[in-house]
C-alpha cells in the first residue's frame, strides 16, 4: 500500500509501503493513486512528497505481476501523467533505491531529491522488458539521448553522485532525505511548474543524430547476444528522437507487449527469481539456510597462487576479507605475487571509476608466504592446487594439523571426492568443496559441495562468503564433477561424436554459439586447454599408458568412446596455448579461432581408418543431441538429491557455463520445450546410438512425462511423492 500523511502544515508525504523493497502491486498503485486524488482534493495541501518506507524508494513493479492472469490492471503509466500534471509541486525523496517503475514515478514528479547512497536505474531490460511506463520517453528529455540508451539499454544503477552529474537528480543529500524533500517542497508552493514536467519537454537534440543512432544500435545488438529487450528498448528511445511524446508512449506500450509476451522475458524473470530461490539452502538430510548461523570470516588464506589461486585472492581482497597467498617455493610465490598485483591493480583502476578504493598494498589486508605457519590464526583456508587427490590430501592433512580447530577448509575442485579430502583431517564437519570458476574474481558462479560429514554451519559460511565476494553460491551434493561439471559431460561427449560422424567443430559450434552460448563446446576447449581433460583421462585409465593393451579405439568399458580428443592432445595441439586445438590461431596464445583445414582432412582420414560414413548432420540434430543428454542428465541429479531443484541447475548454467539467461538455463528451456519432447528425441537417439549410455533418457524424465508433463515448479514434488512411497 502506500501510507497518506501531513509531513508539514502545507505538504502531503505518501509513502510506498511494501516490504522489502517496495514493489509497486496493484495494491502499492492504487493506493498512490488515492493518495494523489486526496493530495488534490484537499485545498490545504499546497504541495506533496513522493517517498518510501524503510529507507527505499521503490524497486519497480512487481515482477510477479508480469506473470500473472492479473497484469492488465498495472496502468502505472496514468498514473504517472496524474504526478506529473498536478498543480500542487511533486517532489520525490529516494532513499535506498528507484528502479524500474519506481525511478519512473520519479521521473513524473516535477524534483528529485536524492540521498548520497542511493541507487537509480531501469533495470527491465535485465527482465526481458523496456520501462512500460513512459520512462522511455522521458528520461530521453531529462537526460539527453546517449545517457539515456546507456542506462536503459544496460540496466545498470546509477550511483546519485552521478545522476546529479547527469541531471537525473535535482539535488543529492547527506542528511534526512525525505525532511529535505518536505523543505523544498514547501519552497515550491506558488512557482510555475511548466518547465517541470517532462513530457512537454523537447529531446535534447545531437549534430549526429542519425550516424549516432546507427552505430549505437549496432552495439546494442552486438552485446544483446540473440536477447531481445536490448533491442526493442533502443527502438523505443529512438521513437522519442521522431515522435511527440504521446505517439512515443504509444510506441513504448506497442513494444512492451511484445517483449511481454514473448518466451525471453518469462525466462529472464525466472532466472531473477531463481537466483534468490538457491539462496534458500537445503540438504536432503534436512539441514537448511533457516537453521544454520555462518560464522565471521576475519581473515582467509589461499593456497595455491595459479591461475584459480589468483583470482579467489582478488576476489577476496575486493570482499574485504584479510588474506594470505601460500605458495610451495618462492620462485612459485613471487610469480604468483607479481601476477595477483597486477589483477589487484586493474580491479582498482575499474573500481576508483565508480568512486571505490581498494586498499592491497597494507601487508595486514593481503600477505603472501611460503611457511605454512602464518595460517595459524585463519578463519577460513581455500585450497586452489591443481586437480591431483594426492597432492590435496597431502595438504589437508597439512592443514588439519596447523589450523585453529575452528577454522574451516575449503577445497577449491571441479570434480574430486569432498569425502575423500576431508577424510585425511581432524575436522571433516568443516571440510567443504568451493568450485570456483575462471577467471574466479571475474566469474559469479560458486559451486559450493557439501560432503557427508560437512556441518550446515560449514554451508552457511560457505554462502555468506560467496554473498560477500558477490558470488552466486550454489550449494550441491557430492559426486564425480557436481552439477556442472558432470551435466556438461554429455554435452561434450555428444559435440566430440557429432565430428566422428561428419562435422565440423565450426558446425557444432555456429549451432551451439546461434542457440545463444558465448562460445561452443570446441572453442571452450580451445580455450581451457585440451590437456586439462587428457589428464583427467589418463587419471581414469581411459587413455595413456595405463590403458589395456587390446582395448578397442572407440570403446570403454563396453560404451562409445571418441579418443579424437586425445590424438589431438599427442599431437601437442592442446588449443590457444600451443596456437592449435580445434582450430588454428595466430600464434600460440592468440584468441582468434579460424577453421584450421589441417583438422578438416585429420577428421576425414579419421573417419576413413575407423569406417565410419560421413553424413550430412542438420543444425536441429546437433542441437538436441547436445541440449537433450545434458538436460536428461540434470534429471538424473536431480532424481539423486544432488541438486535441491531445477533453479539450482539453471542458476548454474547460466552463471559459470554462459547459458544464455533469456532461455532460463537448461531446466527451464526443457519444460519450454516439453518434456515429452525432449522424451521423444532421447528415445529416437538412444536407439540410434544404443552404445552410448548418455542419450538414455533419466528415469525422472520418464515418469514426469508419464505424470503428464508437470510445470517446472512441481517436479520436486514428484520426486518426493515417489520417495515417500518406497
Ligand atoms: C498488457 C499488459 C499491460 C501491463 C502494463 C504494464 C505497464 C508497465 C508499468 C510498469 C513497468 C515497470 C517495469 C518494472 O518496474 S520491472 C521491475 C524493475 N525492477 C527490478 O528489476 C529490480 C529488481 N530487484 C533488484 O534488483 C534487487 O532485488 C534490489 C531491489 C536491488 C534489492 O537487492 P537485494 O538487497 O540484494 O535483495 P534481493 O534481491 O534479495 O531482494 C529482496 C526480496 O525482494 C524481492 N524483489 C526485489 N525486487 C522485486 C520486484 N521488483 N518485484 C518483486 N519482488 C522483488 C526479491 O525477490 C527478494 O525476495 P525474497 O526475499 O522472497 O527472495
Amino acid at each position: 500500500m502506500a501510507q497518506y500523511a501531513r509531513g508539514a502544515a502545507a505538504v502531503a508525504v505518501i509513502r510506498l509501503r511494501n516490504p522489502p523493497v517496495n514493489a509497486l502491486s496493484l495494491t502499492v498503485l492504487q493506493a498512490l493513486e488515492d493518495g494523489l486524488k486526496r493530495a488534490d482534493a484537499d485545498p490545504s495541501v499546497k504541495a506533496v512528497t513522493i517517498c518510501g518506507e524503510n529507507g527505499k524508494f521503490s524497486a519497480g513493479a512487481d515482477i510477479r505481476v508480469f506473470s500473472s492472469p492479473k497484469k492488465q490492471g498495472l496502468g502505472l503509466g496514468p498514473i504517472i501523467s496524474l504526478i506529473e500534471r498536478s498543480e500542487k509541486p511533486v517532489v520525490a525523496a529516494i532513499e535506498g533505491i528507484a528502479l524500474g517503475g519506481g525511478l519512473e514515478v520519479a521521473l513524473g514528479c516535477h524534483y528529485r531529491i536524492a540521498h548520497v547512497q542511493a541507487r537509480m536505474g531501469l533495470p527491465e531490460v535485465t527482465i526481458g522488458l523496456l520501462p512500460g511506463a513512459e520512462g522511455t520517453q522521458r528520461l530521453p528529455r531529462l537526460i539527453g539521448i546517449p545517457a539515456a540508451l546507456d542506462i536503459i539499454t544496460t540496466g545498470r544503477h546509477v550511483p546519485a553522485t552521478e545522476a546529479l552529474k547527469l541531471g537525473l537528480v535535482d539535488e543529492v543529500v547527506e542528511e534526512n532525505t525525505v525532511e529535505a524533500a518536505i523543505r523544498l517542497a514547501t519552497k515550491l508552493i506558488g512557482q510555475p511548474l511548466g518547465h517541470r514536467r517532462l513530457s512537454l519537454r523537447p529531446v535534447p537534440r545531437l549534430p549526429n543524430m542519425e550516424a549516432f543512432l546507427s552505430d549505437a544500435l549496432m552495439k546494442v545488438k552486438k552485446r544483446a547476444q540473440g536477447c531481445l529487450a536490448p533491442e526493442l528498448c533502443f527502438q523505443a528511445i529512438k521513437a522519442a528522437t521522431e515522435l511527440p511524446f504521446a505517439d512515443g508512449v504509444r510506441k513504448e506500450r506497442e513494444l512492451f507487449n511484445i517483449l511481454l509476451t514473448s518466451g525471453q522475458a518469462k525466462a529472464l524473470q525466472y532466472a531473477f527469481f531463481a537466483e534468490r530461490a538457491v539462496e534458500k539452502w537445503t540438504t536432503p538430510n534436512g539441514a537448511s539456510w533457516k537453521s544454520a548461523s555462518p560464522q565471521p570470516i576475519r581473515k582467509a588464506a589461499v593456497i595455491g597462487l595459479g591461475t584459480m589461486g589468483r583470482g579467489i585472492v582478488t576476489s577476496l581482497v575486493k570482499a574485504k576479507i584479510p588474506v594470505v597467498g601460500l605458495e610451495q617455493d618462492l620462485e612459485y610465490l613471487n610469480t604468483g605475487r607479481k601476477a595477483v598485483m597486477l589483477l589487484l591493480e586493474r580491479e582498482a583502476m575499474k573500481m576508483e571509476q565508480g568512486a571505490q578504493t581498494l586498499d592491497f598494498h597494507n601487508p595486514a589486508r593481503l600477505q603472501f608466504t611460503v611457511d605454512f605457519d602464518v595460517l595459524r590464526d585463519v578463519d577460513l583456508v581455500i585450497e586452489a592446487v591443481f586437480e591431483n587427490m594426492a597432492l590435496k590430501k597431502e595438504i589437508f592433512n597439512k592443514l588439519s594439523r596447523i589450523c585453529k580447530p575452528e577454522a574451516f577448509l575449503c577445497t577449491n575442485t571441479s570434480a574430486l571426492n569432498i569425502d575423500e579430502i576431508a577424510s585425511v583431517t581432524n575436522r571433516p564437519q568443516q571440510v567443504i568443496g568451493t568450485h570456483f570458476f575462471s577467471p574466479a574474481h571475474v566469474m559469479r558462479l560458486l559451486e559450493i559441495i557439501y560432503g557427508r560429514h560437512t556441518s550446515p554451519t560449514t554451508i552457511a559460511t560457505a554462502m555468506q562468503l560467496a554473498k560477500v565476494m558477490k558470488k552466486v553460491g550454489v550449494v550441491v551434493g557430492n559426486c564425480f564433477g557436481f552439477v556442472g561439471n558432470r551435466m556438461m559431460f554429455p554435452y561434450t561427449q555428444q559435440a566430440v561424436f557429432l565430428l566422428e560422424e561428419g562435422s565440423r567443430p565450426e558446425d557444432v559450434d555456429r549451432v551451439l554459439e546461434d542457440f545463444g552460448f558465448k562460445i561452443g563446446p570446441f572453442r571452450m576447449s580451445d580455450l581451457a586447454g585440451l590437456d586439462v581433460g587428457w589428464r583427467s583421462r589418463k587419471d581414469q585409465g581411459l587413455t595413456g599408458p595405463s590403458l589395456a593393451p587390446g582395448t578397442p579405439a572407440r570403446q570403454r568399458r563396453g560404451y562409445r568412446y571418441s579418443p579424437l580428443p586425445d590424438l589431438l592432445c599427442e599431437k601437442g595441439r592442446f588449443g590457444q596455448k600451443t596456437g592449435k586445438g580445434w582450430y588454428q590461431y595466430e600464434k600460440a596464445g592468440g584468441r582468434i579461432s579460424k577453421p584450421d583445414p589441417w583438422i578438416h582432412s585429420f577428421l576425414s582420414e579419421y573417419r576413413d581408418t575407423h569406417q565410419i560414413k560421413t553424413r550430412f548432420i542438420d543444425q536441429e540434430e546437433i542441437l538436441e543431441r547436445c541440449l537433450f543428454a545434458l538436460i536428461s542428465e540434470g534429471f538424473d541429479i536431480l532424481a539423486e538429491g544432488i541438486a535441491s531443484g531445477p533453479e539450482h541447475l539453471d542458476v548454474i548454467y547460466i552463471n559459470g557455463y554462459g547459458w544464455p539467461k533469456h532461455r532460463g538455463g537448461p531446466m527451464f528451456y526443457a519444460s519450454t520445450v516439453g518434456l515429452p519432447n525432449i522424451l521423444a528425441k532421447l528415445q529416437k537417439y538412444s536407439e540410434m546410438h544404443p552404445d552410448v549410455p548418455q542419450l538414455r533418457p533419466s528415469a525422472f524424465l520418464k515418469k514426469l512425462v508419464a505424470m503428464g508433463n508437470p510445470p517446472l515448479n512441481d517436479w520436486m514434488s514428484y520426486l518426493h511423492r515417489q520417495s515417500n512411497k518406497l
